[in-house]
């Protein structure tokens, strides 16, 4: 194979860059008024989700504006347990709803694997058109929710703190929560795979609530699926790149991505680059992990919270991102800010 070009697969590859390569989670979203217009074009979020022509709009709206090295597919995590069968949809102001799955015979009830692509398969157009019209120094990234992330919206029917609903049903109904897991593992192979051959490069496991497994339970189910997941992923796309994500995961990072197979692991703003640099970028790339907060509050403590991450990773391969999704009351000259720092315009 010859070399990669694209600066994130270099990173993603270990190669540690002068500058590092720059994408943002949430890029494309409320913050931004031209994203505010197409939503509006759209109807509501689930009906931009699945035109691939909006969806690809959307994607490519931050990189015209600010040429990040990443663009990220315009879809959401919970559009696959949807193709699974439950209802999903979403509350104004309030977030997301799903139909509960929550009893062994509700498991058995879920559509086969093969089934998700009647559904998803606006996702895969919406892939393949951005595979035609990103700027080739673009890198395009796939994603999926991990298994205990998804499966905390599946059994509360919502989103929640504490993922309290999820937790009970491990605890209590085991054989029924295994079972869910192992379905949408199963599934989320299923579904990467179709991304990556759409054209996406690189994929991403987003597991937002992995912070509130403790001890053996994350071993169970933040690691070993994700462990399942990236090793069918690599068997099946020699060469592909992973990006995990286990959010507030503290010293769960510590040999994250020796355990999954992953060749980069993503970290929220819970912990100070400084600790990220020397717990986990020790054993190859990170990806982030500037506070949110600041693209709404700007100004000097932005650039020198920015130099400070840029720094504290600058010895090992790493990719700049937030350590979370950006919020919509995030100002967009305030990312642009971040971009010049990063870059040191
Ligand atoms: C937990 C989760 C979800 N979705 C996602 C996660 C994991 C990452 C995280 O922790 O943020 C992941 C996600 N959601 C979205 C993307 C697209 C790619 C990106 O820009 O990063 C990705 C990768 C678009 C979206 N997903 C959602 C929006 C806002 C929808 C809108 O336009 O109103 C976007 C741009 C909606 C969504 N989707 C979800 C919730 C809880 C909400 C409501 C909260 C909110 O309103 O911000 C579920």
């Amino acid at each position: 194979m010859t070399q990669p070009e694209k600066t994130i697969l270099r990173a993603l590859a270990g190669e540690t860059l002068p500058t590092p390569p720059i994408w943002m989670m949430r890029q494309a979203g409320r913050y931004l008024p031209e994203y505010r217009a197409t939503r509006a074009q759209a109807g509501d979020f689930l009906s931009l989700c699945y035109n691939p022509d909006l969806a690809a709009e959307v994607t490519l709206q931050p990189i015209r504006r600010y040429g990040f090295d990443a663009a990220i597919l315009f879809a959401d995590i919970l559009l696959l347990p949807q193709a699974l069968g439950p209802e999903l949809w979403f509350e104004t102001g309030e977030g997301p709803r799903m139909q509960t799955t929550t009893t062994m015979d509700q498991v058995r009830a879920l559509k086969p694997t093969h089934a998700i692509h009647d559904t998803l398969s606006p996702v895969y157009e919406t892939v393949r058109i951005l595979s035609r019209e990103l700027p080739r120094e673009t890198t395009l990234i796939g994603f999926a929710g991990a298994p205990w992330t998804v499966a905390t919206y599946m059994i509360a029917g919502r989103g929640s703190k504490d993922q309290g609903a999820a937790h009970a049903l491990k605890n209590t109904d085991r054989a029924t929560f295994t079972a869910l897991i192992d379905r949408i593992t199963e599934a989320t192979v299923e579904y990467l795979s179709a991304q990556v051959e759409a054209g996406a490069e690189v994929v991403k496991l987003f597991d937002s609530w992995a912070g509130s497994l403790k001890g053996q339970d994350f071993e169970d189910f933040a690691v070993a699926p994700a462990a399942k997941i990236i090793a069918a992923m690599k068997a099946r796309h020699p060469g592909l790149p992973v990006i995990a994500f286990p959010r507030e995961a503290g010293a769960g990072y510590i040999g994250f991505a020796a355990k999954t197979g992953a060749d980069c692991v993503a970290l929220d703003n819970s912990i100070t680059p400084e600790w990220g640099a020397a717990n986990v970028q020790t054993t190859g790339c990170v990806q982030g992990n500037l506070a949110p907060e600041h693209m709404v509050t700007g100004g000097e403590a932005l650039v020198r919270e920015t130099r400070r991450v840029v720094e504290a990773f600058r010895k090992g391969p790493h990719i700049f991102n937030l350590g979370h999704g950006i919020t919509p009351d995030a100002n967009p000259d305030n990312v642009q800010l971040m971009i010049d720092t990063v870059r040191g315009a």
